[in-house]
């Protein structure tokens, strides 16, 4: 369980992290810098030491101190000038880790039907924080930690190079006794994640249910079932707290034992001529003041927060993944499914309420794979709640409906099959680019601007500056009708093979809606427009009327030869506009 979660946690850092090159170069480049002061500490004591103090010449002692002192300041100043592209690797990170659990909780809301519940508020918020936080101390600790090392490591090479196979071992058996816990811990830590994610769900169950537990005296069962997600949340606590408690044991190994090794030689290296008294100092210096934090940090500090980091990124990575969820192989739409029709209703009867007369009764009808209907009918007789009925809104009371084989209202992907743009077009803040790839992330710009084109959007693309042009907060500034234009781009890229469209082109001009018909007609499978012109109804291969709770369909020529209601709608119409 912890290889894979490791894993998939070290894929979400990497493709979280990979917009993000530029800041972690400079990151990078500044650590390096920050070597050079640690590298010349363990040199300056050894030679205050031994061309200073100890040869009796104390002002050369003290201006190697000096040296030293001015080291350390240099490297404060590189540590301040660390924390701008600090920041700005880890804002941007924690926004796209929200992004991609709220994306997916309502993905899921859409497709599946899952409601948006307490798990992805926990995704979202407690996990992306411990994601923000933990990779904000790692990046503190490691540039600081990792360039002191290679600075002591350096330092002491130049230094005392026969004091490097003696003490280096230390600290590598240390590395290599705790990477043995590191396994558990991920595997511990992913535990403990389920366990808060299922608390938080139980809770969100109970919280929300509470007046139905209130009235059906079940405030008993439900305070054991809180008790004992509780209870497991603290047992799956209590046990990452266990194999931190062992991990912490490991440094004193890689630092405290060479260092006392180190003294306990020193008499026999002093008089053997290996080391100088000085020598011994500058390596204890390299130790204790170059590899120690380091080392400290990697075993008790980084290094649990690197398992933390993984783990929370490896839970997050399997509800909520980086990856655009449709690839352009998945867009294309089916041209036929074996001859099963797209959509069946069969004996439909919906109504609002037990008391309220049906709205629709005894309706069946078939639309074909790649079929285009028009479904026209009296203000009030039932074509948005036909509509409604297709995309799973509502269920019938009785009768089925199928769509692309499967009932709207269930299934996984119900979001792939079917699309719906209602008359009040949805645009959301944000670029452009994002408003007409919502659906189809994986689309690239040309694809994008080639929608954007079938719409007659580009006056619009060049007023807003192109792709990266930004739309406010509820499209203001567009016209409603250029509202609809972006909607009904946004689904023309969607991967649904049926599209419904209820009214969502009463805002556009007979012009701009006949080019909206005719691109989502080339675009292939199945259209369903709820017509508001006769335009539209005659561009269709059928039509479908609702009057009475009922429907009967055909072609204009049969409506109009069968049906006083569709004669005298027809004679209200708007007349086509002219080619
Ligand atoms: N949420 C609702 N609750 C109760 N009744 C509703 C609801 N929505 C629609 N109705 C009623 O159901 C009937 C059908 O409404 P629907 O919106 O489906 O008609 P429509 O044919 O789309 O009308 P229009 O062309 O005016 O949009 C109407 O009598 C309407 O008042």
């Amino acid at each position: 369980m912890s290889a894979p979660a490791s894993a998939s946690g070290a894929r979400v850092l990497v493709a979280r992290l990979r917009p993000q090159r530029r800041a972690l170069l400079a990151v990078a480049g500044l650590s390096a810098l920050l070597a050079a002061p640690t590298a010349a500490s363990g040199y300056t004591v050894a030679r205050a030491l031994d061309g200073g103090f100890l040869a009796g010449r104390p002002g050369t002692g003290l201006a190697w101190l000096a040296v030293l002192a001015l080291a350390g300041a240099a490297g404060a100043v590189l540590t301040r000038a660390l924390y701008r592209p600090l920041a700005a690797v880890v804002e941007p990170f924690r926004d796209g880790l929200v992004a991609d659990a709220v994306r997916a909780g309502l993905g899921r809301a859409v497709e599946d039907g899952t409601p948006l519940a307490g798990a992805t508020a926990t995704q979202a918020t407690e996990e992306v924080e411990t994601a923000r936080r933990t990779l904000a101390a790692l990046l503190r600790g490691v540039h600081g930690t990792v360039s002191a090392a290679a600075g002591a490591v350096a330092g002491l090479a130049l230094l005392a190079p026969q004091a490097v196979a003696v003490v280096l071992p230390f600290p590598l058996a240390a590395v290599l006794a705790y990477r043995g816990t590191v396994r558990t811990a991920l595997a511990r830590q992913r535990r403990r994640l389920l366990a808060d994610e299922d608390l938080a769900e139980q809770a969100s169950r109970v919280f929300g249910g509470r007046r139905d537990i209130a009235s059906c005296a079940a405030e008993p069962g439900a305070a054991r079932a809180m008790r004992a997600g509780i209870e497991a949340s603290a047992a799956a606590e209590l046990a990452v707290a266990r194999n931190r408690a062992l991990r912490a044991l490991t440094p004193g190994l890689g630092i405290e034992v060479p260092v006392v090794l180190l003294f306990a030689l020193a008499p026999w290296l002093a008089a053997s001529g290996r080391l100088s008294a000085g020598e011994v100092a500058g390596a204890a210096v390299y130790l204790a003041a170059g590899l120690g934090p380091a080392l400290y940090f990697l075993l008790q500090g980084g290094g649990g927060w690197v398992v933390d980091l993984l783990g929370v990124l490896g839970r997050l990575g399997e509800v909520a993944p980086v990856a655009a969820p449709p690839g352009e192989a998945e867009l294309p739409v089916p041209d036929g499914s074996g001859g099963r029709p797209s959509i069946v209703l069969r004996d439909v009867r919906f109504s609002y309420g037990p008391d309220a007369a049906p709205v629709l009764d005894g309706v069946s009808e078939e639309i074909p794979f790649g079929g285009h209907v028009a479904v026209v009918g009296p203000s009030g007789a039932g074509k948005s709640t036909l509509a409604a009925l297709l995309c799973g809104i509502h269920r019938p009371l009785s009768g089925t409906v199928a769509v692309g084989g499967a009932e709207p209202a269930d299934g996984a992907g119900r979001g792939r099959r079917l699309a719906l743009v209602p008359q009040e077009a949805y645009v959301f803040a944000g670029t452009v680019r994002e408003n007409l790839a919502y659906l189809a992330p994986a689309a690239d710009d040309a694809t994008l601007l080639d929608a954007a084109a079938r719409f007659g959007l580009d006056g619009v693309l060049e007023r807003l500056g192109g792709l990266d042009g930004a739309v406010p907060a509820g499209g203001a500034g567009l016209s409603a009708g250029e509202r609809q234009l972006l909607a009904l781009a946004r689904t023309y890229l969607a991967p649904a093979p049926i599209v419904v469209l209820d009214e969502a082109t009463c805002h556009l001009d007979p012009v701009a809606e006949r080019r909206a018909e005719e691109a989502f007609a080339r675009r292939g499978g199945t259209l369903v427009v709820i017509a508001h012109r006769l335009s539209s109804a005659l561009h269709a291969d059928r039509i479908l009327l609702v009057d009475g709770g009922r429907t009967v369909s055909g072609s204009h020529a049969d409506l109009l030869a069968a049906s006083p209601r569709y004669r005298e709608l027809a004679g209200h119409w708007e007349p086509d506009p002219p080619a």
